[in-house]
């Protein structure tokens, strides 16, 4: 294991709890999720890791933002050293970020959602969290600014992995650990967390009945469930299923009304789900920027009606559901 990528005080904290189940698989998995036989570029994004120099990090705001700072100023040089890490790992696509001096304005404002998703939620002081498809960690890091106890996140993504482990570098030994893993790699029936988050993962799902039972699986009796995903206008058994690309993305299933979301909750055993935040995604939300330079919603949305995809469908509309496990 990468010694900037280290895992083993997450490990020894699973043992004798709800999460031990897992042990016996994880190191496997974590070994196979950062394998460089299979992420040609990850070696190069390791490197990046390395480069970035030891600093003191005593300043460290993660309950308004997500920003790291040193109380005394840092030689130019090593700024430059920090930004140049940094940008070795674009495109960053969750954020922003603030990083001694480098400002990352991602493709999205991800502090806009966790603005609109926080309310509505039970306190997360003191709750242990799995955030399901966590990107970069971006909200791994508000959850910890929320007084969380733990905060384990899953990616498959080992960019996404290097980008948290970027963070995690300057914040030092917190209880907030990026998994390089899916959500099949989470053993069944585990029960084990206070809250599960499942933001931006149900659409690119096939089954999206299985997901919503795997997540309540995650979840402790009384835990609770956030739901955030894209949805239609429309009425109970509404759903749409694009048959090609959606928003030119060409791995989108399922986009429910929310009443037929609501239902299928139901069905799959959840207690009292709601609906608590309705967003029509924004050009200011998502976007290109100098780190991250890839098209993106602008060029996603018909040019002559923003309220239409490229194919002609409804436009990103995004629900945020919470709901209890049994
Ligand atoms: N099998 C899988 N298991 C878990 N995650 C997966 C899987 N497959 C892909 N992913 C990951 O799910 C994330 C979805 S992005 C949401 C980020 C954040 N939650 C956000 O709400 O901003 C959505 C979007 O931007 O379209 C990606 O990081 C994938 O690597």
């Amino acid at each position: 294991m990468h010694d900037r990528i280290d895992y083993s005080a997450l490990l020894r904290t699973m043992e004798g709890t709800k999460l031990a189940p897992w042990l016996t698989l994880l190191p496997e998995q974590i070994e196979a999720g950062l394998c460089p036989n299979r992420f040609g570029d990850l070696p190069d994004w390791l490197q990046a890791l390395e480069r970035l120099p030891e600093v003191e990090t005593d300043q460290v705001n993660l309950s308004t933002a997500v920003e790291l700072m040193s109380s005394s100023a840092l030689p130019a040089e090593t700024t430059r050293q920090i930004h140049d890490a940094l940008a070795a790992l674009i495109p960053w696509r969750k954020g922003p970020f603030h990083i001694h001096g480098t400002d990352i304005d991602t493709e999205w404002r991800s502090d806009w959602k966790w603005d609109r998703v926080l309310p509505h939620l039970a306190p997360l002081k003191n709750r242990t969290i799995l955030d399901v498809g966590c990107g970069n960690g971006y909200h791994c890091w508000r959850m910890l600014g929320e007084g969380a106890r733990q905060v384990i996140g899953i990616d498959p993504s080992p960019r996404f992995v290097v980008q948290f482990h970027m963070l995690k570098h300057f914040i030092g030994n917190v209880p907030v650990d990026l998994l390089p893993v899916g959500i099949e790699a989470v053993p069944a029936n585990l029960q084990a967390f206070d809250t599960t988050f499942s933001m931006g993962v149900l659409y690119h799902r096939r089954s999206p009945m299985d997901h919503l039972r795997e997540l309540k699986a995650t979840l402790r009796p009384g835990g609770q469930l956030v739901l955030e995903t894209l949805v239609i206008d429309g009425k109970l058994g509404e759903v749409l299923v694009p048959e090609d690309r959606y928003a030119k993305m060409n791995n989108v299933w399922f986009l429910p009304s929310c009443e037929t979301l609501i239902s299928w909750l139901r069905k799959c055993g959840y207690k009292n789900p709601r609906l608590v935040d309705l967003n029509k995604t924004s050009t200011d939300e998502q976007r290109s920027t100098e780190w991250m330079q890839f098209h993106s919603l602008p060029e996603f949305l018909d040019p002559e009606d923003s309220n239409l995809t490229a194919e002609g469908h409804p436009a990103p509309l995004r629900a945020v559901m919470v709901a209890e496990a049994p």
